[in-house]
């Protein structure tokens, strides 16, 4: 903390959060607002960086929204501040591309555990530690996509430090991927991995070894066995689905 007593980056003192111990936590900045017009009196605390974040009520009970920004480095800087202002519950919400031919765009996936292909969540347990779900978080997100009639999946997904090559991708400036991510798709395919993004890994390994709850939520955006760039209308759609999914777990969270 500063002389302000305020956190290094997130621009938050522990008097602005009202005694929260449950955060919802999506990756952009720009789904923090969206995410805290479905809460009770809504209120910005701070936009520092990458990390937007508002207090709201759920119930009477007070919730952060904090934005996290793109991958693990940034996800473990506000999940650290978080808790050190008394925040113990995370819930992330994502976008996500699914590389199972059976996902749908528009359909969303609930993470029980995620491949550790991020850098960041070494920093907190050695590669032998499971990057896991908490069990309750689960419930709740799985119970609030079924409450919204989703087609929701539930299982692994591959958290990676890129978006290009570690999610294999080829449509860049060189069109290479490193060898050790050559193929990688289609093995993660085989062993039954749902979908690619960016946090999770990080999220859950640096909760799950430090007696913090964390889940993940994600809209599926794009199908990588059928296209890479979304659809821009499709993708507003999936994201509003899984953030209301998120909102009401978070309700059933704390109820
Ligand atoms: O939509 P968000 O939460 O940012 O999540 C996904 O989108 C970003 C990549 O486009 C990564 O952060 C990935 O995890
Ligand atoms: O393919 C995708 C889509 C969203 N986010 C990712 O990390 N990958």
């Amino acid at each position: 903390m500063n002389q302000q007593a305020s956190v290094f980056h997130l621009g938050l003192n522990p008097d602005m959060l009202k005694g929260a111990t449950l955060a919802i936590i999506p990756g952009d900045p720009q789904r923090v607002e969206r995410i805290a017009s479905l809460l009770d009196e809504p209120e910005l605390l701070a936009s520092q960086r990458e990390f937007t974040s508002y207090l709201g009520k759920l119930d009477g009970t007070p919730v952060v929204v904090c934005s996290t920004g793109i991958g693990g480095p940034s996800t473990s800087i506000a999940v650290e501040e978080l808790a050190q202002l008394g925040i113990r519950t995370f819930l992330r919400v994502g976008t996500t591309g699914a590389i199972q031919p059976h996902i749908n765009v528009g359909d969303v996936i609930v993470t029980t555990a995620s491949v550790r292909l991020d850098g960041a969540s070494s920093h907190f347990a050695p590669m032998q530690f499971p990057a896991v779900a908490d069990f309750s978080c689960m419930q709740a997100l799985n119970s609030a996509a079924l409450d919204a009639n989703a087609t929701c999946h539930v299982g692994v997904t591959a958290s990676s430090d890129t978006f290009y090559p570690g999610q294999e991708r080829y449509d860049t400036v060189s069109g290479r991927v490193v060898k050790a991510f050559q193929g990688s798709m289609e093995e993660w395919q085989a062993m039954g991995v749902l979908n690619f993004e960016m946090e999770s890994a990080t999220l859950f390994t640096m909760c799950a070894s430090q007696g913090l709850k964390a889940g993940c939520v994600a809209g599926v955006i794009v199908n990588r066995t059928q296209q890479e760039i979304p659809d821009e209308s499709l993708m507003k759609n999936t994201e509003h689905q899984a953030v209301n999914i998120v909102v009401e777990a978070a309700r059933k969270m704390l109820g």
